[in-house]
């Protein structure tokens, strides 16, 4: 049976394809003309667990959450709760998302931004940093650990952080061995699509000590924040929470209100 994950690929596979047939006939795409956002500096400096607020209008878990979301408010409500960054589902056949989601939120806040999508080629870096995205997402499962270590490298020698995801403790030695800025533990089972926040308990066991770890998925409570800071996490990413709620003094409430603090741990 084909999983999500490989129909999200194919779907990217496709989209690489017309957007080189695009920079083939147009020439290259703009430079970056936004200065540079640091997550990882702000996490190091945070005496709190910071929170990665998304901007989901849909997902394939749980269908549509709010198809007419405006990003800039969004980002700016989600800025004044406390984010530490916006995260930004750029992908538009499964999540309705847009690389123009991510120019607005950004331009909108002082926060680093997060383009979350599917990438798996070099020009899809070169795309996050035209559009002015500071943090690239990659995906352990989506490729082999050499192309991970690769895609890594090149993000970074373009001026993104990366935030490598994982799924397991499996793919922990492939992830460390990318170098990539941060390591996020996905809660979320792409198969069957069953949350199990042990999954970054587990994780968070097997990463080398001074690791930027983030907790991502499932995460639907103050209580579950704590659990997260306590096995070890810096921050948490947090979408379908925050896209639930359309009335926006209640959701700079949730997005404070999973700001704990970290207590004695090591930065
Ligand atoms: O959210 C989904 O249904 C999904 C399905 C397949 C691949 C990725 C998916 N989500 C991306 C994410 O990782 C989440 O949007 C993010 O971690 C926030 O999760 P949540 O707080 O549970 O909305």
């Amino acid at each position: 049976m084909t999983t999500i994950l490989e129909r999200i690929l194919e779907t990217k596979r496709r989209e690489v394809e017309v957007l080189r047939q695009r920079i083939n006939r147009e020439g290259p795409l703009p430079e970056r003309t936004v200065p540079f956002r640091s997550l990882a500096q702000r996490l190091r400096q945070d005496e709190r667990l910071g929170v990665i607020a998304e901007i989901k209008r849909k997902s394939p878990s749980k269908g549509v959450l709010q198809a007419n979301v405006d990003p800039a408010e969004r980002a700016r409500v989600y800025e004044q709760g406390g984010a530490s960054a916006i995260s930004v589902l750029t992908d538009e056949t499964y999540f309705h998302g847009a690389l123009a989601d991510l120019r607005v939120a950004r331009s909108a806040v002082q926060l680093p931004v997060l383009r979350k999508d599917f990438v798996i080629d070099e020009v899809q870096v070169d795309e996050a940093v035209s559009a002015g995205a500071d943090i690239l997402l990659l995906i352990a499962a989506a490729m082999p650990a050499d192309r991970l270590g690769e895609l890594s490298r090149y993000a970074r020698s373009r001026g993104l952080e990366v935030l490598l995801e994982v799924h397991g403790e499996d793919e922990v030695e492939a992830a460390v061995a990318a170098e990539p800025t941060l390591i996020g533990i996905n809660n979320r089972d792409l198969r069957t699509f069953e949350v199990d926040l042990g999954t970054s308990e587990r994780v968070l066991q097997r990463l080398p000590e001074g690791t930027l770890a983030i907790a991502e998925s499932g995460i639907m409570t103050r209580e579950d924040a704590q659990r997260m800071a306590a096995a070890g996490a810096r921050g948490i990413l947090v979408g379908e929470l925050l896209m639930r709620h359309a009335d926006l003094a209640s959701v700079r409430t949730q997005v404070a209100d999973l700001r704990v603090p970290l207590g004695a741990v090591a930065k």
